[in-house]
């Protein structure tokens, strides 16, 4: 199978845009962060000087995360748990709070789903989906928000979304959960304002990563042809947008929805499940119109 991602060479070396003590002295919490996106959104935010709380589910995944952290030189706080889980997130904030006196930004990137045809879901399916990519996301920018209130510190949230503007065919679970996390953001982004909290959401396109074998082959082979780039994006074009909006660099922005998706918003098929024949040939519609 063809390799999708960076090497953990490449994670620490490739050059950024930004000054490397861009971030020194701030603490950021990552979400997701064994693999892919959140990976890469962890080590770039400590190779910029942040020091780092990342979780996620498999200890395993967040031990070689923090491995590659620590050869970059940053200080790290692995946390296992289930992002679903409210008191295990709350557990998680405090944590970070001992570890390093609190977090100053949250990028909240866990999250996932599996392509079906959505009249096939299950209840358990469908609410699996909602949990995590909705519920989850939610617990962990209430509880942050809450530690910031009562520390009376300023803070920024990233949340990492989909291109869900058209809906996507064959994952309609994560687009209501993804929508839901847009409307959830734009919200709160009016709510906390007057607590000095910032709220983001980037909706990456099609990403080259490991997550990516969820999908079948002949869908993944037909990813490139879904943006105007006709390519995978990579996983630190999320990232670098990531330290633009949490850092210095976002300091006006917030209530914002940025797209790094080679133009996916605006073209591109996004199928992720094999295309009914009502779209693939001519069709005379079974159901005329009166
Ligand atoms: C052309 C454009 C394409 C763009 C692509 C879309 C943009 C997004 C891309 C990405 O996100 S890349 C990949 C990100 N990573 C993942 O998606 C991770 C893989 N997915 C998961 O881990 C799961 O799908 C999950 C549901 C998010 C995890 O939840 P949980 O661990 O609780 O789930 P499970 O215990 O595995 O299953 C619960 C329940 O869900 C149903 N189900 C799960 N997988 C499938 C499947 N492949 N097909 C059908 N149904 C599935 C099922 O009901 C499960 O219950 P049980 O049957 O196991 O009792
Ligand atoms: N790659 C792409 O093209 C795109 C990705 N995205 C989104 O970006 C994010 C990262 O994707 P990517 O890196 O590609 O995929 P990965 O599958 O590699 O990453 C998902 C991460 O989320 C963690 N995770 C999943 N469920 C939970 C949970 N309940 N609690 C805590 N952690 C959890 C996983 O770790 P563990 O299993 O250890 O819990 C894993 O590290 C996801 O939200 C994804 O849906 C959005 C659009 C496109």
């Amino acid at each position: 199978m063809e390799r999708f991602g960076y090497s953990d060479d490449e994670l620490l070396t490739l050059p950024l845009s930004y000054r490397a003590d861009l971030l020194a002295g701030r603490a950021a919490l990552v979400s997701g962060a064994g693999t892919g996106i959140g990976k890469a959104i962890a080590v770039t935010l400590g190779r910029l000087g942040a020091r780092l709380v990342i979780c996620g589910r498999k200890p395993e995944k967040l031990e070689a995360t923090e491995a590659l952290l620590k050869r970059a030189g940053a200080e790290v706080l692995p946390h296992a748990l289930s992002i679903r889980d409210p008191e295990a997130v709350a557990g998680l904030l405090d944590a970070a709070k001992a570890r390093f006196g609190g977090i100053d930004m949250l990028v909240n990137n866990a999250g996932g789903q599996f392509p079906q045809a959505a009249i096939d879901f299950s209840p358990k399916g469908f609410n699996a989906v909602v949990d995590t990519n909705l519920s989850g996301t939610w617990y962990m920018m209430q509880a942050a928000a809450r530690q910031w209130r009562d520390r009376s510190a300023p803070g920024a949230i990233v949340n990492i979304v989909a291109v869900v503007g058209r809906g996507m065919p064959g994952v309609a679970h994560t687009c209501a959960a993804r929508a839901g996390v847009i409307a959830l953001s734009k919200t709160v982004a009016t709510e906390w304002a007057p607590l000095g909290i910032r709220v983001n959401c980037v909706a990456p396109g099609i990403i080259a990563t490991e997550g990516m074998n969820v999908y079948p082959d002949e869908a993944r082979r037909a990813m490139p042809d879904t943006n105007l780039m006709r390519r995978f994006g990579t996983a630190l074009d999320v990232a670098e947008l990531v330290v633009h909006l949490a850092g210095p660099a976002g300091n006006f922005i917030t209530g914002e929805v940025v797209h790094v998706d080679g133009g996916n918003q605006i073209w591109g098929d996004q199928w992720t499940i094999p295309r009914p024949d009502w779209y693939t040939t001519p069709q005379e519609s079974p159901f005329p119109g009166r």
